[in-house]
């Protein structure tokens, strides 16, 4: 998989024209593409400038010569980004599985052009088929949360460090609530989420403009077929 995320990562730099604020994702798939966009700015000396969506995606930025503006500045005219699943006809996303999911979605929302980034291996047919939601919780209302999530009939887990005995901190000094739970409308548990007191931001990306998927073949581009859970 890693060789069918290089390409799509180098196919998506392809994208970016002289001139652009790009959003900068985060993941391995984002990071090549942070590679890719950085090789570009050097080799042909474009003028284009980053918004990071974590401090892992600023750390490549940096190292590979991708100079970085914030929000409070530039629009985001493009932004190029990974994700954990891709639902393939509708083109909901569930992110976060690196846990920078909140700061992912405000870029991205924010961009004129969302394009996302994945290898075949993220596609599925529903949404929440492989990925439980990521959900970014404020340390205090974790147990509140908790609750509220069984009581919507999820099974949440917190996130737990690898090697640090306790749950992990996202850039935001926040905990992240993996919950797995049916996901009937995506568009409406997107918003029901981030209703629940103390939740900061949730997984569910339902605003996508494009996703490019790197195969063995090459690079195919997945359009939307349809809106699911809509009456
Ligand atoms: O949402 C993300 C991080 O919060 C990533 O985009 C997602 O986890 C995909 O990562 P990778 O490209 O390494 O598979």
């Amino acid at each position: 998989m890693e060789n069918a995320k290089s390409l799509v990562a180098k196919e998506a730099a392809k994208l970016i024209e002289d001139g652009m604020v790009v959003g900068l994702g985060s993941g391995s798939t984002a990071g090549l593409f942070i590679m890719e966009l950085g090789k570009r700015i050097q080799e042909e000396e474009l003028t284009v400038f980053g918004v990071p969506t974590s401090f892992e995606a600023r750390m490549l930025a940096l190292q590979y010569g991708v100079p970085l503006v914030s929000l409070d500045e530039y629009d985001v005219d493009i932004a190029v980004d990974g994700a954990d699943e891709v639902e393939k006809d509708t083109l909901y996303l569930i992110k976060g599985g690196g846990g920078c999911h909140t700061q992912e979605k405000i870029v991205d929302y924010s961009a004129k052009e969302f394009v996302v980034i994945v290898d075949e291996s993220k596609l599925v047919n529903k949404l929440g088929e492989k990925y439980p939601i990521p959900v970014e919780v404020v340390p205090f209302a974790y147990s509140v949360v908790i609750k509220e999530l069984i009581n919507m009939g999820g099974n949440p887990t917190i996130r737990l460090g690898e090697r640090k005995r306790g749950p992990i901190i996202t850039d935001n000094g926040n905990m992240i609530i993996d919950v797995s739970m049916d996901i009937d409308n995506a568009e409406k548990l997107e918003k029901e989420l981030n209703s629940i007191p103390g939740v900061v931001e949730n997984g569910i990306f339902t605003k996508v403009d494009k996703v490019l998927v790197g195969t063995a073949k090459g690079v195919k581009t997945l359009k939307k077929k349809k809106k699911k859970g809509k009456k």
